[in-house]
């Protein structure tokens, strides 16, 4: 089942991703499932129908939610930091200009949704944790904000 983004989608994040599939529910919310393009092997990624700001509380991704969620990630080079509750990636630009870009754009974003990385650069080098402060943990924030960083990183490449 396709639904346009206008329709349903999260709508925190003003880049959304092309396609939408709808899955079944998780604790009595439609879930979205959206396939980001480029790259050309699709990324499954999950986002929830609320967006956080009308979601209330964060929430610690419970197994299940995890099971469905990071192997994605995991694909595309985020990896779970030992010992935290938190998720990592290192990206490479091709110099700083484009390292601080990406940071730029992602820099707005996060101030917009009120969610922020925990970040490194040095020249054309980015290193991004990702977790959320008010659940000490991994939540769907994080999933949501890695995905947007993961479509600035596609259109800078
Ligand atoms: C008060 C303010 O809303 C909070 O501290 C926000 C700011 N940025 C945040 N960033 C992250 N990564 N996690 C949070 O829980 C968080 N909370």
């Amino acid at each position: 089942m396709l639904i346009k983004p206008a329709v349903q989608g999260c709508t925190c994040i003003p880049c959304l991703p092309t396609t939408f599939t709808c899955n079944s529910t998780t604790s009595g919310l439609p879930r979205f499932f959206a396939y980001l393009l480029p790259p050309a092997s699709a990324t499954l990624i999950c986002f929830s129908s609320l967006p956080w700001c009308q979601a209330g509380k964060a929430h610690r991704l419970n197994a299940e939610e995890r099971e469905q969620l990071l192997p994605n990630l995991r694909a595309v080079g985020w990896n779970e930091v030992e010992g935290r509750d938190a998720i990592f990636k290192e990206f490479h630009f091709k110099d700083f200009n484009r390292a601080f870009g990406f940071m730029t754009r992602v820099a707005l974003q996060a101030e917009k949704l009120d969610h922020h990385p925990e970040w490194f650069n040095v020249y054309n080098k980015v290193h991004i944790t990702l977790s959320t402060h008010e659940c000490t943990g991994l939540s769907e924030r994080d999933i949501n904000l890695a995905s947007f960083i993961e479509q600035v990183a596609a259109s800078l490449s």
